[in-house]
């Protein structure tokens, strides 16, 4: 056993590099970021309304043969059944708001509706057909329909779904279509009932695998695309993205969204005395030391190059006096020559008036930050104007002793 395992993960999984946290993302969507959650969820959306576009225009079209092969009134009932189908992937297909709160579990719920629609209609269509298939070309549609559940559960292969969830939005699909064969009495020999159920499962196994894959891959894509490569922070295009969600959800729940735009002072002569390399070290130690005075909940967007936005939602701004605190407990950090790296911030909350938006709110937070410079550096402009120096020089030798 022990051996087989040793071959699985050296010649399954060593070649992928997937670590331990990486094999359980692609099982269980438990441990997925809000970032990627957002992102799954337009990628599972775009997708369903994309097929649900095709499936609106090309159910109704089967009609013809529907028409050609069957009776009058079989067809007439498999046309009213794809006209309600039709109408259904219409509903499904129409531009709608992605849900600022739930866009994930919105995503999954068109897409359950999605795989339910042909696997309904087999159920209400089994019992029918099979009454009404007396030729051979009637049989053979037939059989053709009976394979849609199938052909459903290939399709969710293209959806960037974990392993769970393509086994649990299968079960409905797969209970319904067993269903469906024991209600038409097509299949009543074990062979052939066992046949179809090893078929469906088949496909699910490759739809799991094709999942699963996407799911990495996205995982991959959007960490890369979404983090500054130096410094691990949000990039600025990733970074106002979110920003301009959480200025919204705060908005919605009434709650205070603050900014700090944190600046650092005099980067330019690290790098002139030291060299670039040496600055890139300090910005790294910069936005890991920001980054552990952060909240959880907080975001740490790179905005230029050694300039820095702190986006904390849910807190007054007097509440950013802890985030400062923290810092300067912590330190930003040293320079190449040993001496404490400072920098100049300024604040913003929407609670301010006039905050009609977002970029408002970094405006101001830049002019503060500006301006906290002209009054002197290391130190911190509030939005009442109040300016309050940093690291009073008292505490800079201590600052010195634990920064970096
Ligand atoms: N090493 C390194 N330097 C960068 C990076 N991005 C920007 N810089 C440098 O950051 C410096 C910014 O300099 P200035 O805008 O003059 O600001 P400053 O020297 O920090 O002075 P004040 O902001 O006025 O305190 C420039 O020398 C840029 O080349 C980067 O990714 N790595």
């Amino acid at each position: 056993m022990s051996s087989l395992w040793q071959k699985i993960s050296k010649n399954i999984l060593a070649p992928s590099q997937l670590n331990g946290n990486q094999i359980l993302d692609m099982l269980t969507p438990a441990g997925r970021t809000s970032e990627l959650r957002r992102h799954a969820a337009s990628v599972i959306m775009a997708r369903v309304q994309l097929i649900a576009g095709l499936f609106a225009i090309l159910v109704p079209l089967g009609s013809i043969v529907d028409l050609l092969v069957f009776d009058l009134k079989t067809a007439a009932n498999l046309v009213g059944l794809r006209i309600l189908a039709a109408l259904v992937f219409g509903v499904l297909a129409w531009p709608r708001e992605v849900s600022l709160t739930r866009p994930y579990a919105q995503a999954l719920a068109a897409l359950l509706v999605l795989l339910l629609v042909p696997s309904l209609f087999h159920l209400f269509s089994a019992d029918m057909l099979a009454a009404a298939s007396q030729t051979r070309t009637q049989q053979l549609v037939t059989q053709l329909y009976a394979y849609l559940p199938t052909i459903v559960l290939g399709g969710l292969a293209i959806f960037p779904l974990t392993a769970i969830e393509a086994a649990l939005l299968a079960l409905p699909v797969i209970t319904l279509s067993l269903y469906g064969v024991i209600l038409s009495g097509q299949m009543t020999e074990l062979a052939q009932y066992g046949g179809m159920l090893w078929f469906m499962l088949m496909m699910l196994g490759v739809a799991m695998f094709s999942g699963m894959s996407q799911c990495h891959y996205m995982a991959t894509l959007v960490v890369k695309a979404m983090h500054d490569q130096l410094t691990g922070a949000y990039t600025r295009r990733s970074g106002e993205d979110a920003l301009a969600l959480l200025f919204r959800l705060n908005n919605m729940s009434g709650k205070p969204l603050t900014l700090a735009f944190i600046d650092l002072d005099r980067f330019k002569s690290v790098n002139d005395s030291y060299g670039h390399e040496a600055g890139d070290r300090c910005l790294r130690t910069l936005s890991d030391n920001i980054r552990h005075a952060l909240r959880r909940s907080d975001l740490l967007i790179r905005w230029g190059g050694e300039e820095f936005v702190a986006v904390l939602p849910d807190t007054p701004p007097e509440y950013v006096g802890s985030l400062l605190q923290r810092m300067r407990d912590m330190g930003l950090g040293l320079r190449p020559d040993g001496q404490p790296m400072t920098a100049s911030i300024g604040i913003a909350s929407s609670m301010e008036a006039n905050t009609a938006n977002w970029e408002s709110m970094v405006q101001r937070a830049d002019q503060r930050m500006y301006e906290a410079k002209q009054r002197g550096r290391d130190g911190v402009v509030w939005p009442d104007g109040r300016w309050q120096k940093l690291t009073p020089v008292s505490q800079t030798d201590a600052t010195t002793s634990t920064a970096g």
